[in-house]
């Protein structure tokens, strides 16, 4: 194969593909190649795996197949490299939300972190591009990078476009909220149906600062996508820009052998964090990112984010508690705006390296500024939508491994009520049309936890809902579920231990009196502990809810959210 030329410079850009490409030992896999239109140059080239979440199901996923064809063209033009595709699952939140359906979502992160190490690992992809669109399908393809340890780059599918529906601007989450609206008899049956037909116009992720938008603006953050990569519309010229600048890009970490160590540190992490308080971002970002820490052994804890949230404040007015969508954003310079304005104030680490082989500082140079008098998205510093950030983790007898509040402050921050015990979901939205719910009630959804599920479903139907019908400020929630980016209200989930552990949640009982209190962070059932002993005296954990198949298996690997529900750890 004329290999006798090679300069080490080649060699090293291709050098886990060489084990099969340059091996004489290796024929029936050359054989192989020759097959799928190799050409002689082309065994010197270094592959790059390009893998797609995309499928036709989902708004979110629905394009990605396309952008994935641009890429590979593009890494195809880009001399030395090979680009060859491959394509991994997803799960759409927004369509299996509500229904058992959902407890696969927290699953699909951990199988596409899987199948995107098993693709790459096994075909010794020298460099990895992923093109991930619903929410788990990004802390997945990042969970991968970190395992591989080779060159990678995020690029994400993009945000929707906003829907219309008489002068009203409408997201996914209108549709979910509707159903309160219904059920409280504030809402026609057309009205309905219209809202139904319009909220999503088309390809890409869900519009608000929900999860999707959260992990992807976290994710540019950190370093591991191109700039502008979270803020650019799935359908937006700049979206195809991108597909054509991943090529030099991935060339350049190839050359200078920038791996996802290399880039995501402790510091990285951190600022993804930041940039997680200031947008207003989904409380999935807890598990998401100490998961993907994990993947490449920095150290990170729910914890950490308490200090960052206590010294960063929330500056962005995004849905699903404010007005905007993260189009709008793109309409006035972007994430990048936003770090550019972060890191004049010495709020981000400036030297951590990104996927550019640059700099976040050398990369924000160019990047335009945020005008406060344009522009109501993002405030500056002096007059912030909360002073500090809006995810809280609170501890206490109810959770003492830990809890994650999402509190936007308009709420209040400290809530005591009687409990409202709903063992799952479903039966809350009966809850709600027969009047069981009621102002000043704590609502409790357990044994939905990480084991108990099993898979962590996040709860937007009932948080949904209950905004819906009016009652986000005069009822709170608490879960051993996790949430969806799109809800809001007083709210708390990741209640660590779970139900299904022994935790307290499994045995609070309806009228208990429950306290919230996100100023001093605690969590507590005000029930004495000769009547809480009395209530664990005869527990026996209960079986696992799944016998077999993937649920089993994860129900039986899956750690604490608390811990990011990592499911490779012993
Ligand atoms: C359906 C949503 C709104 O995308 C949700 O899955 C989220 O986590 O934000
Ligand atoms: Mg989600």
């Amino acid at each position: 194969m004329g290999n006798t030329t090679k300069t080490y410079y080649r060699m090293e850009l291709n050098k886990y593909s060489k084990t099969i490409t340059q091996d004489v030992t290796q024929p029936a896999a050359q054989a192989m190649l020759y097959a799928i239109g190799f050409k002689e140059e082309d065994f010197d080239k270094a592959q790059v795996g390009i893998v797609s979440m995309g499928w036709d199901g989902n708004p979110c996923n629905m394009h990605l197949n396309d952008l994935a064809t641009v890429v590979r063209e593009n890494i195809n033009n880009t001399k030395d490299l090979l680009g060859l595709r491959f394509y991994t699952i997803g799960v759409s939140d927004g369509i299996s939300m509500g229904t058992d359906g959902m407890r696969y979502s927290l699953v699909s992160r951990d199988l596409i972190a899987d199948s995107i190490e098993t693709n790459a690992g096994a075909q010794y992809y020298d460099a990895i591009i992923a093109i991930p669109g619903c929410d788990k399908n990004m802390p997945g393809s990042i969970i991968a990078m970190g395992r591989l340890n080779r060159p990678s780059i995020m690029l994400y599918g993009g945000t929707i476009a906003p829907g219309h529906y008489k002068g009203e601007d409408l997201n996914i989450v209108s549709a979910f909220e509707a159903l309160g609206q219904k059920i409280a008899g504030n809402l026609s049956e057309a009205d309905f149906k219209g809202i139904i037909k319009s909220a999503c116009p088309g390809a890409g992720a869900c519009g608000g600062m929900y999860t999707a938008n959260t992990m992807a603006s976290a994710i540019e953050a950190l370093g591991m996508s191109l700039p502008n990569s979270s803020s650019n519309p799935a359908l937006s010229a700049e979206k195809q820009q991108e597909c054509q600048a991943v090529g030099a890009a991935i060339k350049i970490l190839l050359e200078k052998d920038i791996k996802p160590r290399d880039i995501m540190t402790r510091e990285a992490f951190e600022n993804a964090i930041t940039v997680v308080m200031v947008l207003g971002g989904s409380t999935n970002a807890v598990l998401h990112l100490i998961a993907m820490a994990k993947s490449v052994d920095v150290p990170l804890t729910q914890d950490d984010f308490q200090t960052i949230s206590d010294k960063i404040p929330v500056l962005a007015d995004f849905k699903p508690s404010g007005k905007y969508l993260m189009e709008d954003l793109h309409q006035h310079g972007g994430v990048p705006a936003v770090m550019k304005y972060l890191l004049s104030k010495g709020l981000l680490h400036g030297d951590c390296l990104t996927v550019t082989g640059k700099t976040v500082a050398e990369n924000l140079a160019d990047a335009p500024d945020l005008d406060f008098e344009q522009q109501k998205i993002i405030m500056p510093l002096e007059t912030p939508l909360k002073a500090t950030g809006h995810l809280q983790v609170l501890y206490g007898n109810l959770a003492e491994g830990g809890s994650v509040a999402k509190i936007s402050g308009k709420e209040g921050e400290r809530f005591e009520g009687p409990a409202r015990v709903f063992d799952g979901e479903k039966h809350l939205i009966e809850g709600l049309s027969s009047g069981k719910v009621k102002h000043g009630d704590v609502v409790v959804i357990r044994n939905i936890g990480p084991k108990g599920a099993p898979g962590m479903p996040e709860m937007l139907k009932p948080t949904g809902a209950i905004i819906g019908a009016g009652l986000g400020k005069s009822v709170a929630l608490i879960t051993d579920g996790r949430f969806s980016g799109g809800t809001h209200g007083f709210v708390v989930g990741h209640i660590t231990p779970e139900a299904h552990e022994g935790g307290l949640i499994a045995f609070v009982k309806d009228n208990d009196i429950i306290e919230i209190d996100a100023i001093n962070n605690t969590l507590n059932l005000k029930v004495d502990e000769a009547t809480i002993a009395e209530r664990k005296a005869n527990w026996q954990q209960p079986a696992l809810k799944a016998t077999k198949g993937i649920l089993f298996k994860y129900a039986r690997h899956v750690t604490s959210a608390a811990n990011g529900c990592v499911t490779d750890e012993a």
